[in-house]
């Protein structure tokens, strides 16, 4: 039975989830990242919000670990290449959380107009400070949305409903989309000199930290109000401080820090500063939304192998996975014989999809391939770490796709580019369910590719298979199956047989030594 552990607070949901679809779970939060390495050998899965760090060195100790499991959207507390290189998924809830961390936006820029905590904080202190929190209309104002995502999207359609004006800044966003949404795209400069009010809803990498600079701040027109609900970093928080201290900004109301939990700070007492302690995502509707999707996600892959939202590896939906499946089979035993038979580095595959094959989702079919391929060389390869591997190895990874069908009514071929030039191996699936070899470097030979087996290439002559029974026979291998196949009658042949036991150094010897033989090799699938 798979075994999770979740390791932040989550909605008790989660845990229902896993142990109703035969998933063990554990819920042990609060650890120290040197506790959490000292547990997490133990657990197939890892469910996190943002509190747990995934770090390379977490992901060292977690040698069982398929799958971390986000329930929310920001991905930044993983090291997603990482756990790509350790072969783990990770997944997130894209959509669980959008609307509460829209709103707590849209809270924190009526809390800003309306100076709302200090009023709240002066009344109930006993002051009754009618005179002094003059506040400001949204009405009519311009919202600058910095990233026009799932987030900013409905961050524009609230604000459209209070009647402002929305602009926004996404290098990402079409001029189609902008105007389904009602907004009017802009550069980040023009954005910065109309906006009345600025919200941030980008994920924090490398274009977006310090989108906010302080010389982009300083462009910023004077009386701003900034919000910021998505990721400390994106802001300058020094200059923060300082634009509000000189009434040039005139509030800011930050959910995240550049550092987290931020206990002390800077802009803590700063006047028109609002801030709260990233509570985007905290409310029952939102944290049962992710909760829910996180296990269901995370059990999917763990039992059967589904993929949904992960941010490195193709999806497969429960719909696509029984179609698709005996292909991945199909297409790792390929590359698994091509990589057993080929004896150099490769610096290019080519996979070819042919009928039934090429309307499928091809990316799976190829992270089949290329894990079937690299596992002939390291143990801990697999479809999410194989594309990574390629990559780093420098092998180029080709994908053809003919839709017509040919012999067969469905065909995968996986080429391989090497001195003595293209090679490839091509397979079919029989009753769309059991893999079948069809073609072995130009000879068709149709062969089941499983278990242990000896591959043979020898001159086609009278007598041949007779001897080669003869010699397994007397050394006390049983064969299972045996398949041949020819170039042409008299030319080089090849036999495939699957034996019930592993081939040993002995057996190759001797099967050597037999008259017209030319290649002999152990095969394991
Ligand atoms: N405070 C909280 O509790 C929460 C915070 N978040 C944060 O909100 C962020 C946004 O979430 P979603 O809208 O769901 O993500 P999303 O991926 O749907 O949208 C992000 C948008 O940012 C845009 N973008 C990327 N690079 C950009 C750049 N250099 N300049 C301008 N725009 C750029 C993208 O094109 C995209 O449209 C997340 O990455 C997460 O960090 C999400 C949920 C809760
Ligand atoms: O889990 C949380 O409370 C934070 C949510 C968040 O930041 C996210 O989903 O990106």
């Amino acid at each position: 039975m798979p075994k999770v552990l979740i390791s932040d607070k989550m909605s008790p949901l989660a845990a229902k989830i896993f142990r109703e679809r035969g998933v063990e779970v554990d819920e042990i939060t609060g650890k120290t990242p040197e506790e959490l390495k000292a547990i997490i050998g133990e657990y197939d899965g890892l469910a996190i919000r943002s509190s747990t760090k995934v770090t390379k060195d977490i992901l060292a100790a977690a040698t069982n670990l398929k799958v971390i499991g986000r329930a929310g959207i920001g991905v930044d507390n993983v090291d997603i290449p990482a756990a790509s290189a350790a072969g783990v998924v990770v997944m997130n809830t894209p959509f669980g959380n959008s609307i509460t961390t829209a709103e707590h936006a849209i809270a924190l820029m009526f809390a800003l107009a309306r100076q709302l905590p200090e009023a709240n904080a002066q009344t109930q202190a006993g002051t009754w400070p009618k005179n002094g929190f003059m506040g400001v209309e949204v009405t009519g104002k311009t919202l600058g949305l910095i990233g026009a995502g799932n987030i900013g999207s409905i961050v524009a359609d609230r604000a459209l409903g209070l009647k402002m004006k929305v602009v926004a800044f996404d290098p990402f966003l079409s001029a189609d989309r902008a105007v389904e949404l009602g907004i009017e795209k802009v550069e980040l400069d023009q954005l910065l000199a109309r906006a009345d009010f600025i919200t941030l809803h980008t994920p924090l990498t490398d274009q977006t930290r310090n989108i906010l600079s302080a010389e982009n701040l300083a462009k910023t027109k004077k009386g701003v109000r900034i919000i910021n609900c998505a990721r400390g970093g994106l802001i300058d928080e020094a200059a923060l401080k300082e634009l509000l201290d000189s009434g040039h900004i005139a509030g800011a109301a930050l959910d995240v820090f550049v550092t987290e939990p931020a206990k002390e700070h800077p802009l803590f007492g700063t006047p028109n500063f609002v801030a709260t302690p990233h509570l985007g995502a905290s409310t029952n509707e939102a944290q049962v939304n992710v909760a829910l999707q996180v296990a269901e996600q995370m059990a999917d892959y763990l039992v059967s192998g589904g993929v949904t939202n992960a941010l490195n590896m193709p999806s497969l939906s429960a719909e696509e996975a029984p179609r698709i499946r005996p292909y991945m089979a199909l297409a790792e035993r390929l590359g698994s014989l091509i990589g057993q038979l080929s004896h150099d580095a490769v610096p290019r595959i080519s996979i070819h999809t042919e009928g039934a094959a090429a309307e499928l989702n091809p990316k799976p079919i190829v992270s089949a391939v290329l894990a079937g391929y690299l596992r002939v060389h390291s143990d801990t390869v697999n479809m999410v770490n194989a594309p990574f591997l390629a990559k780093e190895r420098g092998i180029e990874v080709r994908e053809v796709r003919t839709e017509r069908e040919g012999d067969y009514h469905t065909l995968v071929r996986v080429s391989v580019k090497t001195e003595a030039g293209e090679r490839s191996v091509a397979g079919t699936l029989f009753g769309n369910e059991a893999p079948r070899l069809i073609e072995l470097f130009g000879i068709k030979v149709e062969a089941d590719l499983a278990g242990h087996m000896l591959y043979v290439v020898n001159e086609d002559a009278p007598g041949f298979i007779g001897r080669i029974g003869t010699t397994l026979g007397e050394a006390g291998v049983n064969i299972g199956t045996f398949h041949l196949g020819r170039r042409a009658a008299g030319g080089e042949a090849v036999l495939l047989l699957s034996v019930d036991e592993p081939v040993t150094p002995d057996l190759i010897a001797k099967v050597r030594a037999l008259p017209g033989v030319k290649t002999v090799m152990a095969l394991k699938f």
